[in-house]
């Protein structure tokens, strides 16, 4: 049964939820699912804005059958070719076969190359700037490449002001019912998933966001329609100030982020009394997370939203801790900078972890490591208890910067 949702007064969401899949991507949880959105305007032509991943294929296709109501498809835009959006283009031409399929140059060797079934016949090719009239509405396209992959762009109805944003402004969790952001909270139960999603998936290519930032600020922006997560009605300024934080990898807060790794739970307790040193202190922005329990796309989200990231590592076979080294090479592949870190390593015989982590951070950019570096041997004792102590102060003094 067709299960869809009205945008306006001639815009439907015709997308679907998987609540199953259990990695996105074969690499990032998502216990609460995720939505893969399609779109469908009904004017004097009828025009479907992307499509949807396989696994919802069945729905997807049921629910544009419904709209349509007997009424032929007669265009397709593609923004995004990604198969989370793009792997039911075969199926939709096999069921509409006069469709046309609008999208970029780079998205027309990306069809090719994934066997879609685009006949070149049928394929229309835009640029930025290129505009198209469906009868009441007329769209402009616009060039959004490496968000979040070289063929994207985002599609705006220049007469409602709808922007059809691509994997722009998504989010991981499915819909379950809803549809716009104000009908959940979205601020208080949506937004550490929105960061996860951005920061995993797009968080390397900033300039790349704000190049589409700027184009999007030049264009009155009424409504926007993402391929994830809800679609904007209200408070778009919100979200856009978000976008520019994580684009610019600009923390949002000041807090410190505790990530430790600990075999023996040595290291646990070193975090520990660091965590107890800044709340005595006064400062209770802070978030523990052990490196081998947590998933690293839940790290990357925190490391985007915090000021302060403490790292403490045990020492292993003359490395980082591998969960931890994974956690510092996903900040690097993800290119994370401007955050002060402090280290503490841990070592029985040879400590060696903290050297190795500051080499990683003077890799990076603008990632200033505070003086009061702390190596343990084995365990806490007095004296290193006092440079925990030390290293608290110099994380709350350097809270005193601007961020
Ligand atoms: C497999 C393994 C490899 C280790 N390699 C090193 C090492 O190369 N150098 C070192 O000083 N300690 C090494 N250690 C000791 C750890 O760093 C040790 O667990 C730590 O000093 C105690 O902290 P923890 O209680 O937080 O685990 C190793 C421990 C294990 C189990």
């Amino acid at each position: 049964m067709h299960c869809v949702r009205k945008v306006t007064d001639d815009l439907y969401w015709v997308g679907a939820n998987d609540k199953r899949l259990h990695l996105f991507e074969s690499i990032h949880p998502i216990e609460d699912g995720v939505s893969y959105n399609s779109y469908l305007l009904m004017d004097e032509k009828t025009v479907l804005f992307d499509t949807a991943d396989w696994s919802v294929g069945r729905q997807f296709c049921e629910n544009v059958e419904y709209v349509l109501n007997g009424k032929p498809l007669d265009i397709m835009v593609i923004n995004h070719l990604e198969p989370d959006h793009a792997a039911s283009i075969n199926e939709i031409i096999l069921r509409y076969p006069d469709v046309k399929v609008v999208s970029t140059e780079k998205a027309w060797l990306l069809m090719n190359q994934f066997n879609f079934g685009v006949e070149e016949e049928n394929f229309i090719m835009v640029k930025e700037g290129d505009t198209m009239k469906f009868g009441k509405h007329e769209v402009t396209f616009v060039a959004a490449p490496m968000v979040h992959w070289p063929e994207a762009m985002v599609t705006f109805d220049l007469t409602n002001g709808v922007l059809f944003s691509a994997d722009a402004f998504g989010s991981f969790k499915s819909l379950d019912g809803a549809l716009f952001a104000d009908e959940v909270d979205f601020k208080d139960e949506w937004i550490d998933e929105a960061r996860r999603y951005y920061t995993n998936i797009v968080g390397k290519y900033g300039p790349q966001v704000m190049a589409l930032l700027k184009k999007a600020s030049a264009i009155d922006i009424k409504m926007l329609c993402p391929l994830h997560g809800p679609v904007w009605r209200k408070d778009i300024p919100w979200l856009l100030d978000k976008y520019i934080h994580w684009a610019t990898y600009t923390p949002e807060e000041k807090g410190v982020m505790i990530v430790y790794a600990s075999m023996y739970g040595n290291t646990m307790n070193a975090a520990q009394i660091l965590a107890a040193k800044l709340h005595e202190k006064g400062f209770h922005n802070v978030h523990m997370y052990d490196v081998a329990e947590t998933h690293v796309s839940y790290l990357i989200g925190q490391a985007f939203k915090l000021s302060h990231i403490a790292i403490l590592s045990v020492t292993y076979n003359l490395n980082v801790f591998p969960p931890m080294q994974n956690f510092i090479d996903d900040m690097k592949r993800l290119n994370m900078q401007k955050r002060v870190v402090g280290v503490v390593e841990n070592g029985s015989w040879a400590p060696q972890a903290g050297t190795l982590i500051c080499e990683e951070l003077d890799e990076m950019k603008q990632m200033t490591v505070l003086n009061e570096q702390v190596s343990l041997l084995s365990a806490v004792n007095k004296m290193t208890a006092d440079e925990l102590d030390g290293l608290a102060d110099s994380i709350i003094e350097s809270m005193k910067q601007d961020y």
